[in-house]
Formats: C-alpha cells, structure tokens, sequence
C-alpha cells in the first residue's frame, strides 16, 4: 500500500520556548493510504503540533514531512498552501464554523476558496449532508444547532473538496458521549466507504477504538507500544495508558 504521509524524524521548538526544549523530539512514523491512525498523549505532549506540521500548517524545525509524495519542509509557503488545500480536510474540536454562514455556506466554504462556485456543488453538498443526518439543517446558522451537528457539518466541510486525508482534533472533546459516538461512525464511514485516511488525535479510548493503529506519543518522543490491527480495543488503549502512565 502506498504512504500518503511519510513523517521521519521530525523536531518542533516553538519561538519562545528554548532550543533545548523541542515539543517534538525525532517523530517517525508512516500513515497509508486508506490507513486509521489514532495518536494519544497527555495534554502538552504535542499532539496538535505534530497535526499542525502534518498538514502544512507549520514548519518544522528538523526533519520532513512527505504528504502524497511531496516534503512540506522544502516545499515553498505557495505550495504548502496548495498542498494543504488539496490533500487535507481538518476537523478541529470546537468545529470553527464561521457563525454568519449558513450550514450550506459552511460546507461550501472550501470550495469557494478554492474558487469554484459552491451553487454548482449544491446537489453535492446536500448529499453530504443526507449523509451525515443534517440535510434539514443545511439552512440553519451554526449557533442554532446542536454540538454533534456542529461537528456533522465541519465534517461535511472537511470532506466536500475530496482531500484524502482527514486530520482530526480531539473531534468529539467538546460533545456529549452519544454525540461523540455518531461523530466517530461518520469518521469510520468515511474511511471506508470513501477510502479518506484518518489520522485522529484523542484522548478518548473509545474513539481510539475505531482506529486501524495507535500511537502513543509520550514527552514529544513515539512510544515503542504501538496498538495494531486486531490488537486496538478499548481495553487495549486503557491498559496501554496505564502503562505508559498517561
Ligand atoms: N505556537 C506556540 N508557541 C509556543 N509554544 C507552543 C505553541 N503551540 C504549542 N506550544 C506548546 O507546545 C506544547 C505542546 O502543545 P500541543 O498543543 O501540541 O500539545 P497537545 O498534546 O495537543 O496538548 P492538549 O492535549 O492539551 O491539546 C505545550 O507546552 C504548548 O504550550
């Protein structure tokens, strides 16, 4: 299987925060296409800096980034950008709808920055939304919906330009447990139905459970206990983060 991101030893040091203090400290580890790769870690271990440096939204200070074939670290502000733009959806635990847009308008975003005119995409944004149980709230603003529609829709958002890759922020941090589980069956949806891969970052061992992989990542540096295939379980992820003592 082909590697859609290829992550080799990679350091971050924030501005600020001293050379000898880098949040993330020789990260290596592949993500196939059509992979589910769920990355846990206490609060602080850089589990959104390494999301930020997945997607091209940050540079990192050693090491590279291959995202479909392309280094992000050699690669120009431009074409960071367009690579962002065309591989990646991003799902952020507070949603980050833009709250004077409609449901529809949201969903459409991408494509308008994209510049394509989201009117032409109208049948297939309301099929995203039939999809994902909001198609009688694509005419709602966002502060008149529920948390878990909140989160339906920035999926929907994330998934209409048709990137590959889904990178996810603690995607149900901020939903209620029957809410969080919907969010994760529409995320394990669209890793099989439409081959999107997932890299998720939890801190909740029942949606690491959806995972094909987990990854534990422990003061900036990848844990050696990996969970894989057959082996990710809700169980599985509690007894690994009581041994990691996470
Ligand atoms: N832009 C920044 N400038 C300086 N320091 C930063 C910046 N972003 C993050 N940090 C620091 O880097 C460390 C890792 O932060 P990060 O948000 O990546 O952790 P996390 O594992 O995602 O945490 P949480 O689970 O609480 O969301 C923290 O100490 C944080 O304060």
């Amino acid at each position: 299987m082909t590697n859609l991101l290829q992550v080799h030893d990679l350091y971050k040091i924030h501005a600020g925060s001293g050379e000898d203090q880098p949040v993330l400290r020789g990260v290596t580890f592949d993500v196939a296409e059509g992979d589910f790769v769920c990355i846990m870690g206490p609060s602080g271990s850089g589990k959104t800096t390494l999301l930020h440096l997945l997607s091209g939204l940050d540079e990192p200070s050693a090491g590279s980034v291959i995202l479909a074939g392309k280094d992000l670290a050699k690669a120009k502000e431009e074409e960071r950008t367009r690579q962002r733009r065309d591989q990646v959806g991003y799902v952020f635990q507070f949603f980050h709808l833009m709250p004077n847009l409609s449901v529809m308008e949201n969903i459409g975003l991408p494509l308008a920055i994209a510049g394509q005119n989201p009117d032409r995409d109208a049948a297939r944004i309301r099929e995203l939304g039939k999809k994902l149980g909001i198609e009688d709230r694509l005419g709602a603003f966002p502060h008149e919906l529920s948390g878990g529609e909140m989160q339906r829709a920035s999926i929907a958002r994330a998934l209409i330009g048709g990137q590959p890759l889904l990178l996810c922020d603690e995607p149900t941090g901020n939903l209620a447990q029957a809410a969080g589980r919907e969010v994760m069956e529409e995320l394990q949806r669209a890793n099989r139905e439409e081959g999107r891969t997932v890299v998720l970052v939890t801190h909740n061992p029942r949606d690491a459970a959806f995972a094909h992989r987990v990854l534990f990542l422990v003061d900036g540096e990848l844990s050696g206990d990996t969970l894989e295939g057959d082996a990710v379980s809700e169980t599985a992820v509690v007894a690994a983060l009581q041994r990691l003592s996470i």
